[in-house]
């Protein structure tokens, strides 16, 4: 194989890590900012763009199915990466060219003009983005693996955990950056959020992972492709069923396996290599419920980390950015476990044959919004502009005492007219403008009333509130954590307003009557409180995480190197794309239950998911107990060479001995084969 050895490993796999974490770097830099572009930059509604991300998603991993096919039976495995990585970049960069606002900004007030132009080109991007990331993932994965030899199954074992840890890296890396490079202003026209750099970058580190796996070029092994083996496939599939069925009668003798209905017509090898393959599909059945729950990191845990709170006093955590811990805690976890888990388990001669994940179910963090007005009612709120307690008697409800420059919110039917107000007392009824959910990713929604005879302008640092007219509100605008200073003015005359704000609130500041220009407004400002900002802190989903990698460490890194040990040669990258498949599966089991079931009660749907990842876990623990370990390249050779035996032995001996050989080489064969697979997992 190869001569260049570096500490007992192939020089060449050096490449091949390198393309892998430039590739990551691409794909999870580009997936992380992506559902905020469909949100802020194409304008959809927060169903929409949860749906198209996770079906971009599910059809990344469904690609490489093609990715495969076009590998093992006609470009092999190097072309393939090289093609498919150029589609793969022209994807990229279609994305990051999509996010360039003044392209259809030709009366440059800062929205695209044409957002057909911006979307289609984005879709198409996307296509190809997936075409490209899920089409090389499964050959990249087996190109790695083909790097080794026969007797350095150890060495290929630590190349998995070193691929799995650049994937990490990358995903790490990128997941940092990215949403920092679309917080960037930009534009030529007008400066806007930064999403042509937070998928250029990704685009330019494709290109690098292209050209790195190019300088590698001449020190990979590059197996042969081994003609339409996916069609031959099929068709022996197809005819053992076809023939089972001939031969349904009990008057033909019962064979082995269903599969040796298709020994009439096809070569025994490719028999043995197909039940090699079934055998571990069959392992992967239970697996896309695994995905089901880890994938939702990027959606539903990252919309719950929203309603929480992130700060880590001297970090303050964006909710996108809590997904950073998976590959954090990949990083430290695969050194451990290779390094002293697995081996102590393997000193303590336990069998460790099937990984248990654990979840946690969350319970409904979202306790800190309020009870929001029906569309039959309105939410109103009473706020004492005078120095004096006043009563205040409201139809259908008790006379109420309200307290100076206090307010009173309470929600009422729409129809309720109100009479005899005092005049210092302000109804304010806003109940088409009352925000009524959290705000994003963790921002806080402000508003001003003004109670004053003159028009008032507020503004801070972050944002521009207006001139607020005399008993008339501004709109919401966003204002990060931490403390914020209002400037209040009117005409040349101002003052200052400073409070603390903490994820998620949202507040109406009334503005007093009695407000003094000229000193600080300190008291002059009355702060309403409608929705609390968020209790539950962050770090509470830590353990989630903890778990859900645990899990992923024990279950997908081993997973990889299964599925390419357990391949025949040549079918290693179709195996590789049926383990991505199960990923494909699992994200659309979230696309059906969480997106179009719409389980009322989120609780309910995280109860839902985890006791079916418990019944999954009973399951594949039953299965993986009786699977048994199989050597393909031992397999192969016993058969290739019982088939030159067979064509040395069908010269000398022509005529009826050949079909009495054929018959006894088959049974041999097939206690060969049996033989193999004995040794249990
Ligand atoms: C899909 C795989 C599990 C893998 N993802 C990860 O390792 C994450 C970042 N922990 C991948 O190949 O992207």
């Amino acid at each position: 194989l190869n001569e260049k050895l570096v500490c007992g490993y192939p020089l060449s796999i050096f490449f091949i890590v390198v393309n892998e974490f430039c590739e990551r770097f691409s794909y999870y830099g580009m997936r992380a900012v992506l559902v905020l572009y469909f949100k802020y930059f194409l304008r959809w509604d927060d169903d929409l763009a949860t749906s198209i991300y996770h079906t971009f998603v599910a059809l990344c991993y469904l690609t490489p199915i093609l990715g495969a096919i076009v590998a093992d039976s006609w470009l092999g495995k190097f072309k393939t990466i090289i093609y498919l990585s150029i589609v793969y970049a022209v994807g990229q960069v279609a994305m990051a060219v999509s996010a360039i606002h003044d392209i259809t900004d030709s009366d440059r007030d800062g929205t695209p003009d044409s957002m057909t132009f911006h979307i289609v080109l984005s879709m198409v991007g996307l296509f190809l983005i997936a075409l490209g990331t899920g089409g090389i993932k499964p050959c990249v994965a087996a190109f790695g693996g083909d790097q080794f030899g026969e007797h350095q199954d150890r060495q290929r074992r630590t190349f998995f955990s070193v691929f799995y840890l650049c994937i990490n890296g990358g995903s790490l890396l990128s997941t940092i950056i990215t949403p920092v490079l679309r917080a960037q202003e930009c534009g030529i026209y007008s400066k806007q959020k930064c999403y042509s750099l937070a998928f250029g970058v990704p685009a330019a580190l494709m290109v690098v992972a292209l050209v790195v796996f190019i300088i590698g070029s001449g020190m990979y092994y590059k197996a042969e492709p081994q003609g339409n083996i996916m069609l031959d496939v099929c068709k022996c599939i197809g005819f053992a069923i076809k023939n089972r069925y001939r031969h349904r009668s009990k008057q033909y003798p019962k064979r082995q396996h269903w599969m040796d209905w298709a020994e009439e017509k096809y070569d025994k090898l490719l028999i043995a290599q197909i039940k090699m393959v079934l055998k571990v599909l069959f392992l992967y059945i239970p697996l896309p419920m695994f995905w089901t729950l880890f994938d939702q990191k990027g959606s539903r845990w990252t919309l719950q980390a929203t309603t929480m709170d992130g700060n880590f006093g001297a970090l303050v955590i964006q909710p996108d950015q809590m997904q950073t811990v998976n590959p954090i805690l990949i990083l430290t976890l695969v050194p451990i476990m290779d390094s002293l888990i697995y081996p102590l388990i393997k000193k303590c001669g336990l069998n460790f044959t099937s990984n248990f994940y654990f979840s946690f179910i969350l319970s409904n963090f979202q306790k800190t919004l309020p009870t929001f007005p029906s569309t039959s009612q309105s939410q109103l709120k009473l706020l004492n502009m005078g120095s004096n307690s006043v009563t205040v008697k409201l139809p259908g409800n008790d006379a109420l005492i309200l307290p100076a420059a206090q307010v009173y919110p309470f929600i009422n039917n729409c129809n309720t007219k109100f009479t005899n107000l005092l005049p210092e007392v302000i109804l304010f009824k806003s109940a088409t403008n009352d925000l009524t959910s959290k705000p994003q990713e963790g921002n806080n929604a402000i508003r001003f009333v003004n109670g004053m005879k003159t028009a008032v302008n507020v503004s801070t640092a972050a944002a521009d509130f207006g001139l607020i007219e005399p008993f008339y509100y501004s709109n919401y605008s966003q204002i990060k954590n931490g403390k914020a200073t209002f400037t209040l003015r009117s005409g040349s005359q101002s003052c200052e307003y400073s409070t603390n704000f903490g994820f998620g609130s949202s507040y109406t500041f009334f503005i007093h009557s009695t407000l003094v220009f000229g000193s600080n407004c300190q008291d002059s400002v009355t702060a309403v409180e409608d929705i609390k900002p968020n209790s539950v802190h962050m770090a509470l989903q830590i353990p989630q995480y903890f778990f859900i990698t645990a899990g992923e460490v024990m279950f997908s890194v081993t997973g990889l190197e299964f599925s390419y040990s357990q391949a025949p040669s040549n079918m290693k990258a179709v195996l590789q794309a049926g383990w991505l498949f199960t990923v494909a599966i699992g994200n659309f089991i979230v696309l059906i239950v969480a997106e179009l079931a719409k389980i009322p009660k989120q609780w309910a749907e995280y109860v839902l998911f985890a006791s079916l990842l418990v019944a999954v876990c009973v399951i594949f623990s039953i299965m993986a107990y009786f699977y048994t370990y199989i050597d393909p390249t031992e397999i192969e050779a016993q058969f290739k060479k019982k088939i030159n035996e067979d064509d040395e032995d069908d010269k000398s001996k022509p005529g009826k001995a050949e079909v009495e050989m054929v018959k006894r080489d088959s049974i041999k064969c097939h206690d060969e084969y049996d033989k193999a697979t004995q040794t249990k997992m």
